[in-house]
């Protein structure tokens, strides 16, 4: 089956929510005190956006072929992203086969090697990657589960990562996953505050659902694993995320010495087969959680979550809407998935990347089937303002 050749890469950048998640308005939960590196600094403790966390915006990435079949893909990366796309990653598409997946990636990475690795330059290169495989199945005619390999599972089942979740138990999710609120500058009164608030949610839970700590990078390895302890008396599930990206020795360390039946969670600002690898050799955690949007892509997270399977480690990849939906399926060591409550007081169910994707998914009672629509089953809101910075 021959394809049309890729005529068009185009990279744009939206402001306001959308695969830049954290780029909320005023009030938002997302927003309120949560604990990250930089709470050491108090000026930086309320919000992260004081800090920059929303700095990039959203990366679009569109890939037309000669016969005008668009495919496109979103993630974190803004205009730096898309300098990089229009500059340096699309002369391995334009006038290319756009089924020489495995090449294009190959050419993309390691061109940028002495630049990148990780990071932004592997986000831009990750919405290049999926928006290859949104064409390829458009092209085929198929749903991006299929080109993986198709369902191993009939529906999803989601947990979902917000400031409620008691209200997340009775939307039908099967856990809740907490941001922590408190690092190690606030000492013991804020450790005992990240229990009250974990106690208050376990009595409103009850005994079986889910409850995780999402610690975004900000603790160092004494303070993860006496919160690990504290936090076992209320039956937490996982400690996500708690050191440095970097620091594979304290996760270790940190896996070594948590509770038995904790989990230690990490990853999904960790990249590529070679950096999911450390983790792995290293037995850093019990579960890895790649972004699609900023490990590699979809090319990439096949490699990853493979490496992930032949050891036994689960591979539950950090929301990223549909992107994360069309692997999940497809995969029995990704037996669930994560769900991002993106409305303000996470109080409601609303499409992860809104208002980017128009006929974006949500889980229904925590569930979610995905339709066989080609790609990944969703198309561009034009009426979001694009804007193209670096049109060639
Ligand atoms: C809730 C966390 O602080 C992050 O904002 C979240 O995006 C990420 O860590 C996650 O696992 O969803
Ligand atoms: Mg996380």
């Amino acid at each position: 089956m021959a394809f049309p050749k890729i005529k068009h890469v185009r990279a744009f950048v939206v402001r306001g929510g959308g695969a830049d998640y954290h780029d909320q308005g005023e009030g938002h939960w997302i927003d309120d005190h949560i604990a990250t590196p930089m709470s050491r600094y108090p000026e930086y403790r309320q919000s992260r956006q004081s800090f920059g966390i929303n700095v990039l915006g959203t990366l679009v990435v569109e890939i037309e072929a000669a016969d005008g079949t668009i495919g496109f893909a979103v993630t974190t990366g803004g205009e730096p992203a898309a300098y990089i796309v229009e500059k340096h990653l699309a002369r391995f598409l334009e006038g290319r086969d756009p089924a020489e997946i495995e090449k294009i990636w190959d050419q993309m990475y390691f061109s940028t090697q002495y630049y990148g690795r990780k990071g932004l330059v592997v986000n831009a290169l990750s919405g290049v990657d999926l928006a290859l495989w949104d064409l390829l199945g458009k092209l085929r005619g198929e749903p991006v589960y299929h080109l993986l390999g198709g369902k191993v599972r009939d529906e999803l089942t989601f947990y979902a990562t917000g400031a409620r979740p008691d209200l997340a138990k009775q939307m039908g999710f099967i856990g809740g996953k907490m941001p922590l609120h408190h690092g190690p500058a606030e000492g013991e009164e804020g450790l005992r505050k990240n229990l009250e608030e974990l106690a208050t949610m376990r009595e409103r839970t009850g005994e079986d659902f889910w409850l995780m700590f999402d610690c975004w990078m900000a603790l160092d390895l004494n303070y993860a694993t006496k919160l690990a302890h504290k936090a076992h008396e209320y039956g937490l599930k996982w400690i996500e995320e708690a050191l440095s990206p970097d620091d594979y020795w304290g996760y270790r360390d940190l896996k070594k010495n948590a509770p038995k039946g904790m989990l230690v969670t990490t990853g999904e600002h960790e990249a590529t087969r070679w950096g999911f690898r450390m983790l792995l050799e290293m037995e850093c955690c019990d579960i890895i959680q790649p972004d699609v949007g900023w490990c590699g892509g979809m090319t990439e997270l096949v490699k990853i979550s493979n490496l992930a399977d032949s050891r036994g480690v689960m591979c539950i990849p950090h929301g990223s809407s549909v992107y994360s939906y069309h692997f999940v399926t497809t995969r029995h060591n990704s037996p669930f998935a994560e769900f991002l409550m993106m409305a303000p007081k996470a109080d409601e169910v609303v499409p992860m990347f809104s208002p980017q994707l128009i006929g974006e998914p949500v889980p229904v009672n925590g569930k979610l089937k995905l339709s066989d629509a080609p790609g990944f089953g969703v198309e561009l809101n034009r009426e979001v303002g694009l804007h193209r910075p670096y049109a060639r």
